[in-house]
């Protein structure tokens, strides 16, 4: 099986071509791929098919056309989380997407949209080598609780296609332990959710720490980043401006216009090669 490896400020992801859509992704071999001892290591796959090939794509193309977005991207982004499981969106594994898309001829340099189960969404690829992606419209959805460890911490629930909660917190986020699933509220997450904890270190410049459903801790997040933004936005009474999101894996920066949303950094591809059968059996 064909692979590239690629990750976006240190959130890491298997692309597997699939041109002919004929790839099944059961939750074993992204399992197995994903795995960081006995697989290639990853915190989520990246399917690249073309729109057409798969029904699920075609019907989100035809509501972005319905509603008056574009619908003409050529490419479906079917991501999986480290678990196996299907998510909506995911912000860094999109702008790695799209870096993978013009590196391998498949689309050309500049902008184009991408179908994502969260929508149709558009990139932009600027020689810097930093791509952004229009996110969409946050939306918030209320207040929640988080627990880590023996602290609590009141969030902002922000639907980006996939949810968050993105706490904001007045105490230094580095030594914070977020090896184990955060606790949180299962009647307002009935599928889980991803677990931001943040604090501000300057004007509109903030510490994140995520803890991803389906992956656990990981060094970025793209729709996480988004939600922080937000949450901070919130806190300080503002609703637009550009937010620097530090993160283990480096800094991503968010802009809120009101009315959508863009995520900028850097997207690289680093390693390709051959999964052997053997590997999976
Ligand atoms: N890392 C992603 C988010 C991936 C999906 C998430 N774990 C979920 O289950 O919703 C990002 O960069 O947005």
């Amino acid at each position: 099986m064909r692979f590239v490896k690629g990750h976006g400020t240190e959130n890491d992801f298997v692309i597997l071509p699939d041109r002919d859509g004929s790839l099944e992704l059961p939750a074993s071999l992204v399992t197995s791929l994903c795995d960081r001892r006995t697989g290639i290591g990853a915190d989520g796959v990246l399917r690249v098919v073309p729109a057409k090939l798969s029904a699920e794509a075609v019907e989100i193309a035809d509501r972005a056309r319905e509603a008056g977005r574009h619908g003409d991207a050529e490419w479906f982004m079917d991501y999986r989380n480290a678990d196996g499981g299907v998510a909506e969106m995911c912000g860094n594994g999109l702008r790695v997407f799209a870096r993978y898309l013009v590196d391998a001829g498949l689309a050309d340099p500049g902008e184009f949209d991408v179908v994502t189960r969260a929508g149709v969404r558009r990139v932009r690829l600027a020689s810097s080598g930093d791509v952004t992606v229009d996110m969409g419209r946050p939306s918030i959805l209320g207040e929640s609780q988080a627990t880590v460890g023996s602290a609590e911490y009141t969030g902002l629930v922000v639907d980006m296609g996939n949810p968050h909660l993105a706490c904001v917190t007045g105490d230094p986020v580095t030594r914070l332990d977020l090896t184990a699933q955060p606790g949180f509220d299962p009647a307002v997450f009935p599928q889980g959710v991803n677990v931001e904890v943040l604090n501000a270190v300057g004007e509109r410049r903030v510490v994140m720490r995520v803890f991803e459903r389906g992956s656990g801790e990981t060094r970025s997040c793209g729709t996480g980043a988004v939600a922080a933004a937000v949450a901070a936005a919130h806190q300080a009474g503002e609703q637009t401006g550009t937010w620097t999101v530090e993160v283990l894996g480096g800094l991503l920066t968010v802009t809120l216009d009101g009315n959508t949303s863009q995520l900028t950094g850097p997207a690289v591809l680093v390693a390709s090669g051959e999964f052997p059968a053997l590997a999976l059996a």
